[in-house]
């Protein structure tokens, strides 16, 4: 499969890209495991293709270290706009994504600005197992009289997000919790678990289990899910800066269309070739 690659990263979670614009590029869950190995392999959280398109600038798919692919990945989303308007020479570039065409904007020195489009907020958008109030879903851990985490918040950002609101996310049970939750019967197609601790009504600490890669530095779409979840319950207004382990993201879940604006930085690592 011997092929360039770039190692990229947003906010420190991090990325093989492959350019299959010319050469098609359709890993097996064998060989995405294998690229991602952080000891056998080049270690990554995802692996992304920029694959032709008709409709936009390029089409783009991502897998999660564990093999699977998926329907969005936010950093990675920052990396591939930057990719293609850096190639382009533009300030503006659009690719398709399992969740929809996304636009990506330049909002400063390696810093872009993504139209991740409208949150899927029904329990079949999700999806849930069952109806539920995605609000705050019938959901707890810990003892059924006191329970440690309860009632969290489910949003979709093309891929499945559940929100718990906690003290102190220094101190949440990310990896005691998050595992559990990944594969909970309530979600038939997986999970991303954050733990949201509200500082401000503009500002969110937030940590993120990801389904198929764990706890990773930051994760896009989780801060998307965590300022939309924390807004429909009026914990925050509709704009905040999402503290994660890696740095900041600014969130907006915009009035006037109902899209989510995600804007943040970037890193390219180095390039190499896949073996
Ligand atoms: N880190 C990504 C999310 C990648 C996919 C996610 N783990 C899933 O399985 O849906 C981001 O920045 O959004």
């Amino acid at each position: 499969m011997s092929r360039p690659f770039l190692k990229m990263n947003g906010l420190g979670n991090d990325f093989v890209v492959v350019e299959a614009r010319s050469a098609p590029f359709a890993p097996s869950a064998d060989e995405v495991r294998a690229i991602a190995d952080r000891e056998r392999g080049i270690g990554c959280d995802q692996i992304v293709s920029i694959d032709p398109s008709t409709r936009a600038d390029a089409a783009v798919r991502f897998w999660n270290a564990d093999g699977e692919e998926v329907g969005a990945c936010g950093n990675a989303s920052r990396c591939v706009g930057w990719l293609l308007m850096e190639a382009s020479g533009r300030d503006e570039a659009s690719f398709e994504t399992q969740a929809g065409i996304l636009t990506a904007r330049r909002a400063g020195e390696k810093r872009i600005s993504v139209d991740m489009g409208e949150p899927g907020l029904d329990w079949k958008q999700i999806p849930l197992e069952e109806a539920m109030d995605t609000r705050g879903v019938e959901l707890q851990v810990g003892p059924i009289d006191a329970p440690l985490l309860h009632t969290p918040g489910c949003v979709s950002m093309g891929n499945p997000h559940v929100v718990f609101f906690v003290e102190d996310a220094e101190t949440a049970p990310v990896r005691e919790v998050g595992p559990m939750i990944e594969h909970h019967r309530l979600f038939p197609e997986g999970v991303n678990v954050g733990f949201a601790q509200i500082k401000a009504r503009d500002r969110i600490r937030l940590k993120v289990w990801e389904r198929g890669a764990g706890l990773t530095k930051a994760c896009g779409t989780g801060a998307c899910a965590a300022l939309v979840a924390a807004a429909r319950r009026g914990l925050t207004d509709r704009k905040a800066t999402l503290e994660l382990d890696g740095g900041d993201l600014v969130i907006e879940w915009r009035e006037s269309d109902g899209h989510v604006i995600m804007t943040g930085g970037l890193e390219l690592e180095f390039t190499g070739v896949l073996p």
